[in-house]
């Protein structure tokens, strides 16, 4: 891991120990009727010849700030990527490194009807409890061992698991939970490198594993996309879905340049 992540992993513990002291157990959900359904509406979108674009609502990379972004922004910045045509939104709720927040995330489902993914580090079951989403982000190279069992918990309190592998060996462990949502990281969390290859490298692996076992995992390439031409590479090689915060925040044009990659693959 790059030491900003072990920073990161450090905050999230202090986070969980104050959200400890803070959430009564009575406050626990398992609210698993009003939950948006990103599976359908993939699906949806690819007949419709259309990009599955899941667009972030990304304040901040570490090191990096693109845009302040308060709960009224957040909910301004997902309707424009709603009206574009996102597939679903994903927020940011890391408030030391990413500047998010749970308030960000509670803004943003209120005022639209997308599915929601909660992006933070989740390494507690206790998060599950902190607020509601359509679905939770588990990152394999954190969670380790740890992380079947905390995608059993995720689904059992109503989430829909997106889990985030980076290597074969992570996938390995991903494909053995019971998580229906693939994430490939283009992005390396030991170096922080981002390349593009990653995705087309590990999705044959996938693909293989379902046709021997009978499944079928969606698959989200993330992170590191700019380009139309970054887009279609991805959805080429086998992609569902792309996960791009970046280069929509940094754009300025939220609504244009979401647009710009849902019709990636028109001419
Ligand atoms: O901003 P980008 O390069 O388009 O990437 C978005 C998303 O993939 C990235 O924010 C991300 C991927 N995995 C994460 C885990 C935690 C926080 C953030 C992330």
């Amino acid at each position: 891991m790059h030491a900003v992540i072990n920073d990161i992993i450090s905050s999230t513990e202090k986070r969980v120990q104050n959200l400890k002291t803070k959430i009564d157990l009575s406050m626990i959900k398992d609210d698993t009727t009003n939950k948006r359904d990103i599976i359908t509406a993939i699906s949806k979108k690819k007949t419709q010849g259309e990009v599955a674009v899941i667009a972030e609502v990304k304040p901040a990379s570490p090191g990096k700030k693109l845009q302040d972004i308060g709960p009224e922004d957040a909910a301004m910045i997902a309707t424009e990527m709603e009206k574009a045509g996102a597939v679903a939104i994903s927020v940011l709720t890391e408030p030391e490194f990413f500047h998010g927040s749970v308030d960000n995330l509670m803004s943003v489902r209120k005022k639209i009807s997308l599915p929601v993914l909660r992006k933070d580090f989740i390494i507690d079951e206790i998060q599950f409890n902190e607020i509601e989403s359509d679905l939770i982000l588990l990152i394999a190279g954190i969670l380790g061992d740890k992380l079947g069992s905390m995608v059993e918990m995720a689904i059992s309190k109503g989430f829909e698991p997106l889990v985030e592998i980076h290597n074969e060996s992570e996938l390995k462990n991903a494909l053995e939970t019971k998580t229906r949502i693939i994430g490939i990281n283009n992005r390396d969390l030991s170096n922080l490198e981002i390349n593009l290859a990653t995705t087309l490298q590990l999705i044959p692996l996938v693909k293989e594993f379902d046709r021997n076992n009978g499944q079928s995992h969606i698959i989200i390439s993330e992170s590191g996309m700019h380009t139309i031409d970054d887009v279609k590479m991805v959805v080429k090689a086998g992609a569902d879905a792309v996960l791009v915060g970046t280069s929509i925040i940094k754009s300025g044009e939220i609504y244009a340049k979401t647009k710009e990659l849902v019709d990636a693959l028109k001419d």
